[in-house]
């Protein structure tokens, strides 16, 4: 398995915590692209929203992916809203092997309460957000996905032994 693997899915599903261990299984390199994004501007997400609006953060989050996704043999998970974008999505299906995340918006909620580094959940109702990206996005993420994983009742370690046995397969 020489490919890189892209990490897809919504807020909270998981992305950054399965990616980082699962690279460390695969001996692969790591990126966030969230983290990578941060890390260039010099500011967190909130800022970013704020200053440049969500549209300034596509653009960073395009250009971001664009490059990494060049890279071999690396593991990459992405912002929730990665997929939003066409030319994204056609960068994710077709310079590796891409991994849905899929966890309920009740887990979601529960999984991103105590971090609010998510502008688009510091609404005064998280749940309705979550439920209209959902309709939004699951036909996104499905579009590009090789493997689509549930991730609720199972915590990273099942998710990481599980994805290691479908990625040999693939
Ligand atoms: N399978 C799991 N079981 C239980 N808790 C989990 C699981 N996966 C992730 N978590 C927890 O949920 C929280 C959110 O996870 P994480 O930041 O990895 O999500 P994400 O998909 O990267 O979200 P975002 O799109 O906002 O970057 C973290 O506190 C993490 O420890
Ligand atoms: O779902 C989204 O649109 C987002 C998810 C996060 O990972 C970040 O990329 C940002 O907060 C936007
Ligand atoms: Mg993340």
């Amino acid at each position: 398995m020489t490919q890189s693997v892209f990490l897809i899915g919504p807020m909270g599903a998981g992305k950054s915590t399965i990616g980082r261990l699962l690279s460390q299984e695969l001996k692969f390199e790591f990126y966030d692209s969230d983290k990578v994004i941060e890390d260039r501007c010099g500011a967190d997400i909130p800022w970013i929203f704020d200053k440049e609006g969500e549209a300034g953060f596509r653009e960073r989050e395009e250009s971001v992916i664009d490059e990494l996704t060049q890279q071999k043999g690396i593991v990459l998970s992405t912002g929730g809203g990665a997929v939003l974008r066409a030319e994204n999505r056609q960068h994710l299906a077709s310079r590796g092997t891409v991994i849905y995340l899929c966890t309920s918006v009740e887990q979601q909620l529960a999984r991103t309460a105590r971090d609010r580094n998510r502008p688009l959940l510091q609404t005064a109702n998280p749940e309705a957000v979550l439920r209209k990206l959902f309709e939004e996005r699951d036909p996104l993420y499905r579009s590009v996905a090789d493997i689509i994983i549930e991730t609720d009742q199972r915590n990273p370690r099942w998710v990481i032994q599980d994805l290691k046995k479908r990625l040999e397969g693939e």
